[in-house]
């Protein structure tokens, strides 16, 4: 087998050559036990997810892990999931089809379309389709406004060993992150102040709640930004709402397994709160650009159980930006300031710059 993929027979798709590819994370395909162990076991294979070393981890995995938790995720997945299908692929789908329209306004040629990490589309299957319809560019947006090793890089390995195996590789650019682009900060700004109006303001014992997903601790030691990048974020989107340092917390949600990972925990907060008779939560999650499991059933039913169980008397959770048009158009520039270098105003017809492979073999060249 050549270790390099063969080049696919000449294709007119997309004349633009450009192309945007959003990336999340991932979901299962149903919310039963067996779609979740797949997936489960795909996402907790990855050696920047779990940084523990592979004999040991491979035992707890297929030992416990993929025995117990499967069952009890899909129950949770189970409360949460549409007629559409899971959430998470819902409004990372129409992100991208919002996205394609307004790029499409401002007179880009460019495809837009998206993957996941983990299950399906993935991002192999996207890219070789996309290459086969003719991409020469492809700006890959990892759908996380804070980098984190086990998120963003994961995204850009994926890509890379795609890379690897491929002959004649498309021009690539990756996004970062976005925790402190102002279009994003101001859509986020936005939907806590159209919150407020709906439901009215908070009072000085009130308390807004910024929630990230965790990570082991051990992450922050090694030199992973994203402690501080949420930090950024959360400071500067209370900045923007004229919050006393009072008035609001950064905490971290989601911890998996008995390490210690990074602090406050959410949980433990909104249990404390409603002890200390804090009277009403706002609780909003900037690090997901699309509502899903971790924001919709542990946020938005386990945090409010827990919340009102300890003596709270209000509980509200923001909505992700999902398809806010202020987040689309913020994207939108996000995407463009990558895209200015690619002139994707002109017309660009890649194959017009190349003999393709095929009749460059029947003229004898040796390119
Ligand atoms: C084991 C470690 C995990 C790390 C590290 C981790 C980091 C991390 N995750 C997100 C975003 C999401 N995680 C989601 C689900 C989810 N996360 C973990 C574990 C780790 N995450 C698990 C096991 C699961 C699956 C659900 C469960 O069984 O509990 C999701 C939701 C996906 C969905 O389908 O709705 C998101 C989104 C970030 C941003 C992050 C590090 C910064
Ligand atoms: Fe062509
Ligand atoms: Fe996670």
């Amino acid at each position: 087998m050549p270790r390099f993929q063969p080049e696919p027979p000449h294709r007119h798709g997309n004349p633009a050559g450009t192309a945007v590819v959003l990336v999340n994370l991932g979901t299962p395909e149903a919310p039963t036990a067996p779609a979740l162990r797949r997936y489960l076991k795909q996402f907790l294979s990855d050696p920047r997810v779990v940084e523990i070393p592979r004999p040991v981890w491979w035992l707890i995995l297929n030992g416990i892990i993929l025995n117990l938790r499967p069952k009890k995720s899909a129950a949770k997945y189970a409360t949460v999931w549409t007629d559409e299908g899971s959430p998470l692929r819902v409004h990372t789908e129409r992100q991208a089809k919002l996205l394609k329209g307004l790029l499409g306004e401002r007179g880009h040629q460019v495809t837009v379309t998206w993957a996941m990490r983990y299950g399906q589309p993935s991002v192999p299957a996207v890219l070789n389709h996309l290459k086969a319809e003719g991409a020469r560019r492809i700006l890959i947006i990892p759908m996380y406004p804070q980098y984190a090793a086990s998120t963003t890089a994961t995204v850009v390995d994926e890509a890379a060993r795609w890379l690897l195996g491929t002959r004649n590789q498309p021009e690539m650019r990756f996004l970062r992150n976005y925790h402190d682009d102002a279009g994003y900060l101001a859509a986020l700004e936005k939907s806590v102040r159209r919150h407020w109006q709906a439901n009215g303001p908070l009072s000085d014992q009130d308390r807004l709640l910024i929630s990230f997903h965790g990570l082991p601790k051990r992450s922050l030691d090694l030199g992973d930004p994203y402690f501080c990048e949420c930090h950024k974020t959360g400071r500067l989107l209370a900045e923007r709402l004229g919050l006393t340092e009072q008035q609001y917390k950064i905490c971290f949600q989601s911890r998996f397994g008995k390490a210690e990972w990074l602090q406050p925990y959410t949980a433990p907060t909104l249990h404390a709160w409603g002890g200390a008779g804090i009277r009403r939560v706002d609780v909003i999650c900037p690090g997901f650009s699309a509502d899903c499991l971790e924001t919709l059933e542990e946020i938005a039913q386990e945090g409010r159980d827990d919340f009102l169980a300890a003596g709270g008397k209000e509980y509200h959770y923001i909505p992700a930006l999902n398809e806010d048009p202020d987040w689309i158009h913020a994207l939108g520039d996000i995407a463009e300031r990558h895209l200015a270098g690619w002139e994707t105003k002109t017309a660009f017809d890649p194959h017009a710059l190349e003999t393709s492979a095929r009749e460059a073999f029947k003229f004898g060249a040796r390119t």
